[in-house]
């Protein structure tokens, strides 16, 4: 297998300056253009069935999360927003396809990614060349997920500065045909520390900026015990885990590295905002009252809310 190795972030890094000065959201295809039609399967929407212009022009934040039903919880958005209609009015604009829902409310996109770097992927390319055809511009992109933190409080919230791999390198690793490329997994550092302000007006749970281990397994993969495989003693795990604080990870999660990679190559202001379930240096399994982890899944999008109102001048604190 050929690989071009991790000095191809320095490359990815000429791709990213490419755009900047350009506010509108890029691909990165040459094919595209001699496209008649795209159809953008997963989301069941195309370039001919629908006037995507009109249904998505005027989008500004997008707000993807990996579960359905979560990101629907994020309609609440609408009433945050004085929008007209009620939670119940919210249409998903998908309804052909079970792979993801996505909602609309005025300049805010919602939509899920299921669990995994697979999965957001192939979301992230429909949804980059939505918002391409629909010619968005100055758009801000946050995951807004759960994670495992690390030798933090849970219920905390890390705003990613920089995804890094299972072996802490700011990296994504993608196979393309028979080659490793390896793209640059940094974030938008205004966006984190914007974000960070915004925290403040939230004080009832810790919020920091570090790094995010992204990895391919919620298992074995994340240092797990408690999988149907397991092929390492506590020790190893801790002495992993521990390793991972000293380098600045956080957290832990499945999706930020293609996320990151993705959205900067393509000129999106991107974020990640996890809460944490657990602090993995004491415990494995995610054993919170339902109530509690409902709860605790409400933190991120507490924040979000505010950065987005504030954006839009429609903050005013109670
Ligand atoms: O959808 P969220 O943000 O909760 O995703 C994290 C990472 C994995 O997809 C999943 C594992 O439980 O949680
Ligand atoms: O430990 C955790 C919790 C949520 N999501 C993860 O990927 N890991």
């Amino acid at each position: 297998m050929t690989s071009i190795l991790a000095d191809s972030s320095k490359s990815m890094k000429t791709d990213r300056n490419t755009y900047v000065g350009n506010r509108f959201v890029c691909v990165k295809n040459p094919h595209l253009n001699s496209m008649d039609e795209d159809i953008l399967y997963h989301l069941d929407l195309g370039t001919k069935t629908h006037n995507l212009p009109a249904m998505f022009g005027d989008v500004k934040f997008v707000c993807v999360r990996g579960s359905s039903n979560r990101m629907k919880a994020f309609a609440f958005i609408r009433k945050e927003l004085g929008l007209e209609g009620s939670e119940e009015d919210m249409q998903d604009i998908c309804t052909g396809t079970d792979r993801y829902c996505m909602y609309k409310t005025g300049p805010v996109l919602s939509i899920n990614h299921g669990m995994g770097i697979p999965s957001i992927s192939i979301m992230l390319h429909e949804l980059i060349k939505l918002l391409y055809y629909a010619k968005c511009y100055d758009v801000t992109i946050i995951r807004i997920g759960t994670s495992g933190g690390i030798g933090i409080e849970p219920g905390s919230i890390v705003i990613t500065d920089t995804a890094v791999d299972s072996f802490f390198k700011p990296q994504f690793e993608q196979i393309i045909l028979d080659t490793v490329v390896t793209q640059n997994t940094e974030l938008d550092k205004e966006l984190a520390e914007e974000l960070l302000k915004c925290s403040k007006e939230v004080p009832d749970f810790p919020t920091l900026i570090g790094h995010t281990m992204c990895t391919y397994d919620f298992y074995e993969g994340q240092g797990r015990l408690d999988g149907a495989l397991c092929s390492f003693s506590n020790e190893k795990k801790l002495d992993y885990l521990q390793r991972a604080y000293k380098t600045g990870i956080r957290n832990i999660e499945m999706e930020s590295s293609v996320f990151a990679a993705m959205c900067g190559l393509c000129g999106l202001k991107a974020a990640v905002v996890c809460v944490t379930l657990l602090n993995r240096l004491e415990c494995d399994q995610i054993n919170l009252p339902r109530e509690v982890l409902l709860e605790y899944q409400q933190h991120p999008q507490k924040l979000i809310s505010i950065f987005i109102k504030k954006r839009l001048g429609r903050y005013n604190p109670k």
